[in-house]
């Protein structure tokens, strides 16, 4: 049951508590509560996700931030890497968490990864072999809103049909779609790949997205929606947990089984003691927010804020990762782009009309579309200085996506023309930022330093991936649709002027994580152990996005997810 109101909880004590309900907590929630002997209380900062109901309309997702009822509306410090520009920031504050706001984009990322997230926790529980089941348990797969026929598209075979996450191939056509696949066969470069999520992702292919029957699937529609009426669940929104508290100790460890939470900065504090575990699951900025906030994190740091440091863990906030999003636009021969949608109303109100009326046309599709993941070329002068920093070999450097559109973080939308979008996204960043806190008090936003293109490595491959872009758009299949780059870039030729292009234009993708990371349970280094409990302590978890050492090599939903569905085997298994 959901409420709204602390004073309406039926217990003052849980057997565990999870803070934050994005992929991570939703995950954990619900199959922890799947054993009726667990009472189960699920707190999450914003409120329900049906608050705005454009919040299920796929193409809609670009207006749901940064400014909204369902975000954090975050800003960046100003970055160095981006000529010192600070950019929005914004994460989910809803039930789904980011999983409500994102763009969608389903993608499993490199095997590579998760053999590398063993190797590093020294754990074969995480190797791309033992979560590999785990991956399809996750997946309902189902056709896309269209209905289209979408063999040749996606391989079904190595997908889920019956798990929560519904998923499809894109379905509504792109004027891009033919000259994008005509460009795979015409350029060797750019090989197609017939399904991306197969564990090698290299290549052009087609979108798969966490959309099904034309509606966004979130974690709160997929994990919550079936399970509020499970009598040993409780979903608190509109609430902030601000402390994680210190309930006793043992053996000279901190116990952390208790919480304190309140629904705005001059209302009642409340607290409350499990008797399990503390669950954190606030996403990779939140949760070493809430961490440091609790006396957990780099001992010299909290005492400057006047925090008594309980265990100091220098790591917590530290190795925030990122992909930095290039924006490149062309002008484009054509009069039908999504561009004409910002500019004449009646458009979108036909095709918002066509969604709510039947739940088909152009608002069932992310407003992203195919997507490329690539390598630079492995006689790359970068690696006569750098050594690579991807998983392996089928893993990517940087990554395409394509959309209809003009988009540009510092240069307003043209009130004329028509545009294309092709984002060349560095995957692999080497840069490492922080997340600290600004004061004590919790409702104060941390301070976030992604560090963005903060490295020669990612200077490198944002420039090696604009000149990708390039030679993509210069295939055969573009002339006559093709007119030019916008106006700026394209007078970037030299690899001085494409950096400075880079800096002044580069965005995010959003895709924050690392702040919490795993680390082996003999090693002094990270913040959790390879079953994600947090070093240093009992009865407190980490799973979500903060855990991961390295950025995964895809867009982060699905690996949250699995993450997630690993913690709470883990969790019910007593580990
Ligand atoms: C605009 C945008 C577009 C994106 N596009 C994609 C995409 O297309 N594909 C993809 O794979 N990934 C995408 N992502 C990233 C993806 O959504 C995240 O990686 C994922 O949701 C992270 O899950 P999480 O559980 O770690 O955190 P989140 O999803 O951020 O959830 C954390 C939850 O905790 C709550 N919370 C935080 N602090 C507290 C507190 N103190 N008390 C109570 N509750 C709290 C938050 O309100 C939130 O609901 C995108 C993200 C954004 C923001």
């Amino acid at each position: 049951k959901v409420y709204t109101n602390p004073l309406q909880l039926p217990y003052r004590q849980y057997d565990f508590v999870v803070v934050g309900a994005g992929p991570g907590g939703s995950v954990v929630a619900n199959r922890l509560s799947a054993e009726a002997s667990n009472t189960v209380l699920l707190i999450e900062a914003g409120p329900t996700d049906d608050v705005l109901p454009i919040v299920h309309i796929p193409f809609l997702c670009t207006t749901l931030a940064p400014d909204t009822a369902v975000t954090w509306n975050y800003t960046t410090v100003p970055l160095p890497g981006l000529n010192n520009r600070s950019i929005p920031y914004p994460r989910g504050r809803v039930l789904g968490g980011s999983s409500s706001i994102n763009y969608m984009a389903w993608t499993r990322g490199p095997q590579s990864d998760f053999d590398r997230y063993a190797a590093v926790a020294s754990d074969p529980g995480w190797s791309w072999n033992a979560v590999r089941s785990l991956a399809k348990s996750i997946e309902g797969m189902v056709p896309p809103a269209d209905g289209h026929n979408t063999s040749g598209q996606i391989l079904p075979s190595i997908h889920g049909t019956r798990g929560p996450v519904k998923f499809s191939v894109q379905g509504y056509p792109s004027e891009l779609d033919s000259r994008i696949f005509a460009t795979t066969e015409e350029l060797p470069e750019f090989p197609y790949n017939e399904d991306q999520n197969s564990g090698n992702p290299l290549g052009i292919g087609w979108g798969q997205y966490a959309i099904a029957g034309g509606t966004r699937t979130s974690a709160a529609t997929a994990y919550l929606a079936p399970i509020l009426s499970r009598p040993n669940l409780d979903i608190l929104v509109n609430t902030q947990v601000t402390k994680i508290v210190q309930t006793g100790s043992e053996s000279g460890v901190p116990i952390f089984r208790g919480v304190q939470f309140a629904a705005s900065p001059t209302s009642e504090v409340h607290e409350l003691h499990v008797m399990r575990e503390v669950i954190v699951s606030a996403g990779a900025v939140n949760t070493p927010q809430l961490l440091m906030l609790s006396g957990i994190g780099p001992a010299t740091h909290l005492k400057t804020l006047g925090i008594e440091p309980v265990v100091d863990l220098p790591d917590v906030g530290q190795n925030l990762q990122d992909h930095p999003l290039m924006p490149n636009v062309f002008a484009v021969n054509s009069t039908s782009t999504w561009d004409n949608l910002a500019r004449n109303a009646s458009l979108s109100t036909a095709d918002l009309a066509q969604w709510e009326a039947n739940r088909t046309g152009l608002f069932t599709s992310s407003p992203s579309l195919e997507m490329g993941w690539l390598r630079l070329p492995s006689n790359a002068t970068i690696f006569q200085t750098e050594a690579d920093p991807s998983s392996g070999p089928h893993s990517p450097h940087y990554e395409f996506f394509f959309a209809e559109t003009f988009l540009s973080y510092v240069m307003p939308a043209p009130a004329t023309g028509n545009y294309m979008l092709v984002a060349s996204n560095v995957i692999t960043p080497t840069s490492r930022g922080s997340i600290t806190l600004a004061s004590k008090n919790p409702f104060d936003p941390p301070v976030i330093d992604p560090a963005l293109l903060n490295s020669a490595f990612d200077i490198f491959a944002v420039r090696e991936a604009m000149k990708a872009v390039r030679r993509f758009v210069a295939a055969a299949a573009w002339k006559g649709y093709v007119i030019s780059q916008v106006e700026a870039l394209n007078e970037a030729t030299t690899d001085e002027e494409l950096e400075t292009y880079a800096r002044n234009n580069a965005g995010t993708v959003f895709h924050p994580v690392g702040t919490a990371k795993m680390a082996p349970r003999d090693s002094e280094d990270g913040v959790v152990n390879p079953d994600l409990t947090v070093k240093k302590t009992m009865g407190l978890r980490v799973v979500d996005a903060s855990i991961f050492p390295f950025i995964p090599g895809a867009h982060p939903q699905f690996q949250v997810y699995l993450v997630a569905e690993r913690a709470s085997q883990l969790i019910l298994t007593g580990s």
